[in-house]
């Protein structure tokens, strides 16, 4: 439903700093459907008018006192977490999770787990998704919902055990799926959900090899998991279940769901997977089965909004690095060297902008989200053959999907849907070559493209961590009764959030961002156009 905004020019001209005229619309999780048109002062172009509350249920005006009441209620409804007792009516019964002194699981409905154990999470716990009170809509990175930016709570469901649960552990069972992309920490996700279900007590769990295709498939037979079969799976990259994209039919899905008698089905994936673990969550809905869908967001594209991060994204951070260093190494090198990587990114520029700050090798980083020019005066090239002058050689960074209106594309899709991006690296190469031929100046080009070995190695520390905490959240998530929900980090905090919130557009990096402008003070690089 469309948002009622009463906007003044200060507020059109600081919407105009955060969104970019000319981009597709979906810039840092706004969506299309909230969007009006103010004009530019400056460039009398329309500009999309989009407020942050990318799914309001209500009119905001923002002239009523009352709006920030009905934007947090609406808030509340929004992010208020699905639950199998929507179209039950079941009681529920003590956890058999309790990590007692004997660390024995108790799986009788008569003993009772420690009441004094204060480790279970109650379902009113919340954590607050924000926590900068920004002063003005024009201060870094500022998400604003009115035009004075005014201070707004917005609360999420804390993840954890609930003290009652909502199946009886032995008579479940519980499937795995992974789907979409290959991501660091997918076994991590599969051995940790194998671990908690057991400790609960569950007896059937099965994996469904790649992806959802193994729901349909002839011939792709279900994986019976334990914790024996799981234990070191995570000491390898890839996905022990395999993966793969397309071949979604909903119907088909939820027909295999409910003959294999599938009470709790984890799906691991990204947006695309998302999406279709909620259209899972509402067929079962519809055809009421009491089966409990829990997502784990997986993606080393960084891409989903409102989590900090998605697992795998820091590994794939990690080893793009290792690329950015050998560019580095063979520009500094090599006469004139240039040194051109090409990273992995969908639709954002977040590995390329990370890689680039953590090296600290960068001279040019060029993602999606920031538009530039090769040729001109403010060119790309103009800047190489500036730091050939002045340092002798340089290492540019890029995205896959940056500067895609630059090339020709046949607007092809793969079997998920998403379209196939043109080669941005392989179009830089040809051009930095001939542009210093045609300038008559020694130029070596060397060019990296990682591809696949960015996400096809296993965790790093810190994402095994990450997959640990959020399969883990899973599985209380799915004992808790919820259902058509995922289990990610906002703010540092463990949460769970609906599907519905996650899948209005891929998050972006925001131009304004603080982040950003750290990576461009580490690069040193001018504007490309
Ligand atoms: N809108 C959608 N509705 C239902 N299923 C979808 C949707 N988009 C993608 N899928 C399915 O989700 C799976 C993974 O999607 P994909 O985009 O390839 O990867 P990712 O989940 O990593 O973004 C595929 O099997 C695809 O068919
Ligand atoms: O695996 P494919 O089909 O070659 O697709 C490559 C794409 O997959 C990714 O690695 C991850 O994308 P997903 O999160 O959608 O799986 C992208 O960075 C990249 O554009
Ligand atoms: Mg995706």
């Amino acid at each position: 439903m469309a948002v009622a905004l009463k906007t003044s020019g200060t507020f059109c001209n600081t919407l105009q700093q955060w969104l970019h005229p000319t981009r597709d619309p979906f810039l840092y999780g706004y969506s299309h459907s909230n969007t009006k048109e103010c004009k530019s002062k400056n460039t009398k172009r329309p500009v999309p008018l989009r407020v942050k509350a990318t799914s309001m249920k209500a009119e905001l005006d923002f002239s009523d006192p009352s709006w920030k009441q009905k934007f947090q209620k609406d808030w509340d409804e929004r992010f208020n977490l699905p639950h199998i007792n929507d179209i039950y009516d079941l009681k529920p019964r003590t956890t058999t999770f309790s990590l007692n002194k004997k660390r024995t699981p108790t799986h009788d409905e008569s003993s009772t787990p420690m009441d004094m154990w204060n480790g279970y999470v109650n379902n009113d716990d919340r954590a607050l998704m924000k926590v900068i009170n920004y002063s003005s809509p024009t201060s870094a990175g500022a998400e604003c919902i009115d035009p004075d930016c005014s201070w707004v709570e917005q609360w999420v469901h804390r993840a954890g055990p609930r003290k009652d649960i909502y199946y009886e552990p032995v008579e479940v069972k519980a499937a795995i799926v992974t789907c979409g992309g290959l991501c660091p920490g997918l076994n991590d996700v599969i051995r940790q959900v194998v671990f908690t279900l057991e400790t609960y007590g569950v007896k059937n769990i099965v994996g469904i090899p790649f992806g959802y295709r193994g729901f349909f498939e002839k011939g792709l037979k279900e994986m019976p998991l334990s914790r024996r079969i799981v234990e070191n799976i995570n000491l390898a990259g890839g996905s022990f279940l395999g993966v793969s994209r397309g071949g979604a039919k909903t119907s088909e899905i939820v027909d295999s769901i409910q003959a294999r008698r599938i009470d709790m089905l984890f799906v691991l994936g990204g947006n695309g997977t998302h999406a279709g673990a909620n259209a899972i969550h509402d067929e079962c809905r519809k055809r009421k089965l009491k089966v409990s869908v829990v997502a784990v967001p997986k993606t080393i594209d960084n891409d989903i909004p409102l989590m900090d991060k998605t697992f795998g994204f820091d590994t794939a951070v990690e080893e793009a690095q290792r690329a950015v260093n050998s560019a580095y190494i063979e520009a500094r090198s090599a006469y004139h060297g240039i040194g051109l990587v090409k990273l992995m990114g969908r639709s954002s520029g977040f590995i390329a902008m990370h890689a680039s700050l953590s090296s600290g090798q960068v001279d040019v980083c060029l993602i999606p989200e920031v538009p530039f020019t090769l040729d001109g005066e403010y060119g790309v090239l103009q800047h190489l053959e500036h730091l050939l002058k002045t340092k002798g050689f340089c290492v540019v960074c890029v995205a896959e999907a940056a500067g895609q209106e630059l090339l020709q594309n046949s607007g092809a899709t793969d079997a998920s849907g998403n379209l196939i991006l043109s080669d941005i690296g392989v179009h830089m190469q040809q051009k930095i070559k001939m542009h210093f031929k045609g300038i008559g100046v020694h130029a070596d080009v060397k060019y990296i493209d990682p591809t696949y070995m960015v996400r096809a190695c296993r965790a790093n520390a810190s994402d095994a961590i990450l997959c640990t905490v959020l399969g883990q959240n899973a599985v209380h998530a799915a004992f808790a009764g919820f259902s058509g929900i995922t289990s990610c980090i906002c703010n540092n905090h463990y949460v769970y959030l609906p599907i519905t919130e996650v899948i209005t557009a891929p998050k972006r990096v925001n131009p304004n961002s603080r982040m950003l402008h750290r990576c461009l003070t580490s690069t040193g690089q001018p504007d490309f156009h």
